[in-house]
């Protein structure tokens, strides 16, 4: 796991090699540990070089290895001998130099980085802290008020950025390592204590405590509810004030507070769900390995709304070119202002020149017939949409791929209405198209393996985090918000406000509470949806007891807001007041109050005094009650996508895991019982009745997530 040579005659050349990214696992350790022992006791040896295999230095400590129990050389022992050596050691840079990586380059007595490498501390979004000198080290080489900006944000800095920071010593356009080896060969001669880091003083700022006080109000603010990046603050203190070998025991002491929390155990569990995500397979054994994506280098984008702009946005930034159509003169000039507008500001902000020269507008779908690619944004409308899917499959060469932007419409109906089935697909983007990381790939049961993977592939291509799901109303993300909002107006009926039950989900960590979100995306939406299924408007049978429709539990109170013109901050009214349209600051609105009790009083509800805990409950366990219910209908392949796309599109705490994850640490068997007292209490909510898979699970002992599989696996899957 760490190969040793002799070059040069005098240079022992030490590469580490655990592919794909040489962490720092037992057996690396131990080859560390057993290759510098041979250099320094070797007299034909006079300096060292430390490399990694396959143009990358090392990824950090092995994050699987962290479940299992502690086995072969503990890494701050290894690091702190290394730098204590009498020869020079050079580490030589390419690639990553991540985490525990980092922390190995800054016990060498002299770091090489390679043009295009990154350097960084990510441990703190694994929710944990580096804990092999890291926290110690980097502020006595840069300083505390940098040190700490990259250990609390786990930020990776390129090799240019790390040169001005000080953090590595030269930075090369050629071989890394040859230029590492005659780097080595002049140290030798040079005395090594300036350059072993943990003997150096921390240069500290004068303002030290308010600059701290500062940082932990950021976080506080940032990453509410997060302990990590609290706990690197701490650590950086210890390095401020006090001698290293008090400082490393600090780093320890923090390290272990975070190292089996939850919050830890959730984030390590995001960083491979994340991974998983993109590995998709078919019931007909097709699978993201072994299907060929097709090249795609033209696009068009129908449709020039905030969706189509910003799908627009995406495509260009990343080298394709665009058509983008629209249906009048006059909306296709906003459109290409916008979009124009957009894609400025982003090469601004990525200090690149902006690609206009890929953009072209247009009124005509004619001017499609030769793309690789369409990615439809119309108006989410079946008839609309189905028209737009004839006209192009008419129009567009035979093996044009064919995508609907939907955000829950039956890709296979669309389908049904070309000559080419198989090229079709959904591509459900989340709004700001061009700022959103999600895309649920939606694969509808004619879509082909080679559909599949170049919607994935261009996914990845426009950095998004693409997933693969099923075809049904809603699709993952949509399918399960219902029964999660539904629960939420429901608490209101009872004697929730609005703002009680969005500071319970902001305070459990949500990037927004759900009546919040609702009114940024806007409620009209959902109500025509409503008016169109026959759940509110004139078309509702007055015979229909109030308060239920098509025999199950129904809530009309946002159906209410909306007859008011409240449409949410578009409107400056929705479930908040705003100063303005278009406002972003919500207030509460005694109107909405009153609405409530209005509402109760007519309907004899007693408002009653309802908990955090209450909220929490059923709104949370509710989502994952649906998300359950996805895997049953293999709607998703595994939990870990449904929790991916929760933490994507729609805000959940990354530090919780996701819905999936959220539950299993709760505990499936606590679940079940809520949600069957709940269900018990609300009948004829069957959004509350446990799910099948649920109740499977707990009876086979509520296994671990990463097992869920095995039990869905006999279950029925589209995907
Ligand atoms: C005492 C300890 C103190 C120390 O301070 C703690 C640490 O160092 S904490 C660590 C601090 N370090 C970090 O937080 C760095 C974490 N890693 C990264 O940020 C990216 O992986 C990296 C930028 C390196 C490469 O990006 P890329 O080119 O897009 O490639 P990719 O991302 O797709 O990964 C390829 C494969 O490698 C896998 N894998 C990767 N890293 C690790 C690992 N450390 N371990 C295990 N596995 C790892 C990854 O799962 C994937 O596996 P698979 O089965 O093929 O799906």
């Amino acid at each position: 796991m760490a190969r040793y040579e002799l070059v040069k005659r005098s240079v022992a050349l030490i590469t580490l090699t655990n592919p794909p990214v040489n962490s720092l696992s037992s057996a690396v350790r131990h080859g560390i540990a057993k290759t510098m022992d041979r250099a320094l006791s070797d007299p034909k040896v006079t300096a060292v070089v430390i490399c990694g295999e396959n143009g990358r230095f090392c990824g950090g400590a092995d994050i699987r290895e962290f479940a299992g129990p502690m086995r072969g050389p503990p890494l701050l022992p290894l690091l702190d001998s290394i730098e204590a050596g009498e020869k020079p050691v050079v580490a030589a840079i390419e690639g990553v130099a991540l985490g525990g990586g980092l922390e190995l380059a800054l016990v060498c007595h002299y770091r090489i980085a390679h043009s295009k490498a990154r350097l960084g501390l990510p441990e703190v979004t694994l929710g944990l802290l580096p804990a092999a000198g890291g926290t110690q080290r980097l502020p006595r080489l840069i300083g505390i008020p940098a040190a700490l900006e990259l250990i609390t944000t786990g930020r990776h800095v390129s090799s240019q950025e790390a040169l001005k920071l000080g953090i590595v010593d030269q930075v090369t356009e050629q071989n890394v390592c040859e230029v590492a080896v005659e780097f080595a060969l002049r140290a030798v001669a040079k005395p090594l204590s300036s350059r072993r880091l943990s003997a150096l003083t921390v240069p500290c700022p004068p303002d030290l405590d308010a600059l701290l006080e500062a940082v932990t109000m950021q976080i506080q603010k940032k990453a509410r509810g997060m302990m990590a990046p609290l706990a690197c603050v701490q650590a950086v203190r210890a390095a401020a004030t006090m001698p290293y070998s008090q400082g490393i025991k600090r780093e320890s002491e923090l390290m272990a507070t975070l190292f089996n929390s939850g919050q830890a155990r959730a984030l390590q569990y995001c960083f491979f769900a994340e991974r998983t995500a993109g590995k998709w397979t078919l019931p007909s054994g097709a699978q993201w390995n072994d299907t060929k994506p097709r090249e795609i280098r033209s696009a068009a984008v129908i449709g020039l709304g905030t969706m189509g702009r910003g799908i627009a946005v995406s495509l260009a930034r990343v080298g394709i070119s665009v058509i983008a159509v629209e249906s009048d003169k006059k909306l296709m000039e906003t459109g290409r202002q916008m979009v124009i507008g957009m894609l400025e500001r982003d090469a601004k902000r990525r200090g690149v020149s902006a690609s206009l020269n890929l953009l072209k507008f247009t009124l005509s779908l004619q001017d499609l017939k030769d793309v690789d690619l369409v990615i439809e944004a119309v108006f989410e409308d079946m008839a609309l949409k189905k028209r737009v899917f004839q006209e192009l499959s008419k129009l567009c060469r035979p093996t044009t791929l064919l995508c609907s932007n939907t955000s829950g419409l039956d890709v296979d109906a669309l389908a049904g209405v070309t000559d080419r089935p198989q090229l079709v697909i959904g591509m459900h983007f989340f709004s700001p198209a061009h700022v959103m990381k999600l895309l649920e790939v939606v694969c509808g049961p004619r879509s082909s393996s080679e559909t599949i993977a170049t919607a994935m592939s261009l996914g990845k291509r426009m950095e998004k985090v693409s997933v693969a799901v099923g075809n049904c109303p809603g699709f993952v993300g949509n399918r399960m918000l219902k029964p999660y909002s539904d629960q939420a107006t429901f608490l209101l009926e009872e004697g929730a406000t609005p703002e009680q039950i969005d500071k319970v989900l902001e305070d459990f960590g949500f990037a927004m509470g759900v009546f919040r979100m609702s009114d940024l995306a806007g409620l009209d939406v959902g109500w025509r949806v409503r008016k169109e299924s026959g759940l509110t408007g004139p078309d509702v049978d007055p015979k229909n007891p109030p308060r239920r429709r098509q025999g199950r539990k129904y809530c009309p109170i946002p159906d209410m807001v909306c007859e008011q013109g409240r449409f949410g901050q578009k409107t400056g009214r929705g479930w908040y007041m705003y100063d303005k349209p278009g406002g972003t600051n919500a207030k509460p609105d005694p109107l909405i109050q009153n609405l409530l009790e209005t509402y109760r009083s007519r309907y004899g509800i007693k408002p009653r005094n309802i908990t955090d805990q209450e909220i929490i409950d059923r709104c949370l366990f509710a989502l994952a009650n649906e998300g359950f219910r996805i895997l049953e209908d293999g709607i998703a392949a595994r939990p870990e996508d449904i929790d991916v796309i929760y933490q994507f599109g729609y805000g959940f705490p990354r530090h919780r895991g996701g819905p999936m994850f959220y539950a299993s640490m709760v505990g499936l068997e606590r679940v079940l019982e809520r949600l069957e007292h709940y269900h018990q209490a609300h009948p004829d909510v069957p959004h509350l009745e446990p799910s099948p898979l649920l109740k499977k699970l707990v009876a086979c002992g509520s296994p671990p997530i990463q097992k869920w599989r095995e039990h869905i696996k006999t279950m029925h899957s589209h995907l």
